[in-house]
């Protein structure tokens, strides 16, 4: 059977967006992978599925793949373009739409231009929850990589983030620790790992090795992790913007018990039909 996709962008972190609320779609890792291949599929860093809702206060439900096959509970620079894919495809006729995910509610707004703001929710900071093994919980944690001694921060945002502050994003040593520290036995179920350079209290430079992916142009999820890093350990005021390789987020965290909100574009690029057989 042929399948109608979507593929979107958001600041170069590429998606492929399927329509599960009009036709029920079963999705395995190994489908997953088959489209998210760059040189047999479609190819894409996340697959995105809309779906029906199963929460009474949402409005749709949204599912995350990984490249790898993998399914994640939450993709920042993701929940903006699923917003925006449900608006396009005549799903919603709002600009406001609550979007639920494997562990929680996400709050969306389409502005007048491409970009979306989102409500991210407050970010989890307990290591057990994140879950990241530390049995207290610290703005900094001691990590062994090796023979070396990291200083990282670990935060969730509905998915698992570690912070290692650089002084230069371009050569920070993203290649060789990534795969490192995406696997590090601390973090039992993997983690995506932030380089992040302070360049003010207001300004930030960040790249992302994703689980799962590898590096990444953005990561909106490890921007709001990265942001909420700072504003913990003082580096940071409350807003801050944030330059990824593919561009730039806003990020705004007043603190403890507040909401992360992102601002973003969310940019569709193509539509297409996935040959029988291919999907
Ligand atoms: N690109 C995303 C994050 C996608 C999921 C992540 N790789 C994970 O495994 O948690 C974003 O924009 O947040």
């Amino acid at each position: 059977m042929s399948l109608a996709f979507t593929k979107m962008q958001g600041l170069g972190n590429d998606f492929v967006v399927l329509d599960g609320i009009t036709c029920a779609l079963d999705m395995t890792p190994e489908r997953v992978r088959r489209m998210a291949d760059r040189r047999y599929g479609i190819g894409c860093d996340q697959v995105l599925l809309a779906e029906p809702a199963h929460a009474p206060e949402a409005d749709f439900r949204y599912r995350i793949w990984n490249a790898d096959g993998a399914e994640v509970e939450h993709c920042g620079n993701g929940v903006r373009c699923m917003a925006r894919f449900l608006r396009d495809q005549g799903l919603s006729a709002s600009d406001r739409m609550t979007l639920e995910t494997m562990n929680g509610l996400t709050h969306v707004e389409l502005m007048t231009d491409d970009r979306v703001r989102v409500d991210m929710g407050p970010p989890v900071l307990t290591p057990s929850d994140i879950p990241f093994l530390a049995t207290t919980q610290r703005p900094l944690y001691s990590l062994s990589v090796g023979h070396q001694q990291l200083e990282v921060a670990a935060v969730s945002m509905g998915n698992p983030h570690l912070v290692l502050r650089v002084d230069d994003a371009d050569t920070a040593p993203v290649a060789r620790l990534g795969p490192r520290l995406e696997g590090h036995p601390d973090f039992p179920n993997r983690v995506n790992a932030g380089f992040l350079q302070v360049l003010g209290r207001d300004h930030a430079r960040l790249r992302v090795y994703e689980r799962g992916v590898g590096e990444t142009l953005a990561c909106g999820t490890g921007a709001c992790a990265a942001v909420v890093a700072g504003v913990l350990n003082d580096w940071f005021d409350a807003r801050v913007t944030v330059d990824l390789p593919g561009g730039r987020l806003v990020i705004h965290w007043a603190g403890t018990g507040e909401p992360v909100w992102m601002t973003g574009p969310a940019v569709p690029v193509f539509e297409g039909i996935m040959a029988a057989g291919a999907e």
